[in-house]
């Protein structure tokens, strides 16, 4: 955890979808803090909330109780595209998150000409050749492609290069590396571990693989059926996990020492559901729990 206040922060906030026996609630008096300069990684099975989080964060969802705070307050109507330039997301799906009719050049101008209107021509495509090598592309080579000419990796890398064309203080990374070959994923998590210690940023790092959350995150936030059940230094929550929970999701990985070893990451959901399911643990045994005291909910 750290000092510093948060850049953006989710102080108990419900959010739930539908109505009567149907009802869903997806988040229950969640809270998070992002700082600047750290990760937190949330950490969770399919259907445990964590794109409802990010997508209370973005702004796509309203919540139904609790408050979201930019820089320690609410976000204004009239801070609304301020909000928008500093928090960005980077998407699971590098295939369908890029234009097919469109260059990288166009999609990297795109937010240069909104964001920065007052860059000329020169000085634009300055910017895009700054941005792709940043995320270590060769600009002369990549810029002039289409995203069918272009690799998974190097497709993520180029939506990386689309969220910073604005400056952002916050990425907000959902599955950032689910859709990737096991072989790129690797870089891709080092660009954004980069990224935050290059330019300061607040990183969320959505996941349902708990080796990648060691390898990226300083803070580590454990999300089941809609709420936190653990979170805290990554190296503690994991050295010595609490939760039931956790501790099932730790199993899931293959080997431990090893979490990139030989691309047996443990990133299948039904994996995580499977192991769930074997261990039988009952979603009513789930409580909510006040957002800074977390206990052991389930029976070991
Ligand atoms: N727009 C929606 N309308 C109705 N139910 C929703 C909606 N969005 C999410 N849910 C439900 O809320 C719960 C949490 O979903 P969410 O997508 O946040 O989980 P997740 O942890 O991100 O899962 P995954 O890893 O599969 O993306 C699920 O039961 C889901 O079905």
């Amino acid at each position: 955890m750290s000092a510093e206040p948060a850049i953006l922060a989710l102080e108990a906030v419900s959010k739930g979808f539908g109505r009567g026996d149907t009802r869903v609630t997806a988040a229950r008096s969640l809270s998070l803090a992002l700082h600047r300069g750290r990760t937190l990684a949330l950490v969770g099975e399919s259907g445990s909330g964590k794109t409802t989080a990010a997508r209370l964060l973005m702004r796509e969802y309203a919540p139904d109780e609790g408050r979201l705070l930019f820089r320690g307050a609410p976000v204004e109507a009239g801070g609304l595209k301020a909000y928008r330039r500093a928090v960005q997301m980077v998407f699971q799906d590098p295939f369908s998150s890029l234009n097919p009719v469109h260059t990288v050049r166009y999609h990297l101008e795109r937010p240069l000409r909104l964001h920065q209107p007052a860059l000329g021509g020169k000085e634009r495509q300055a910017a895009i050749a700054e941005l792709l090598t940043r995320v270590r592309l060769d600009p002369v080579a990549i810029a002039p492609k289409y995203p069918h000419e272009l690799s998974g990796g190097q497709r993520q890398r180029i939506s990386i290069a689309r969220a910073l064309a604005v400056n952002p203080e916050v990425i907000i990374a959902d599955e950032p590396t689910s859709m990737l070959d096991v072989s790129v994923r690797l870089g891709i998590l080092n660009l954004l571990n980069d990224m935050k210690a290059e330019l300061g940023l607040a990183l969320l790092y959505i996941t349902h693989d708990i080796a990648t959350a060691r390898y990226v995150a300083e803070d580590i936030m454990v999300m089941y059926s809609g709420q936190v059940v653990e979170w805290g230094a990554t190296e503690s929550v994991l050295g010595s996990p609490k939760h039931a929970y956790t501790r099932l999701l730790l199993s899931a990985v293959p080997d431990p020492d090893r979490p990139f070893g030989d691309g047996r990451i443990a990133d299948e959901p039904g994996q995580i559901d499977s192991i769930r399911q074997r261990a039988a643990l009952p979603q009513t045994e789930i409580r909510t729990v006040s957002p800074t005291h977390f206990v052991r909910l389930m029976p070991d």
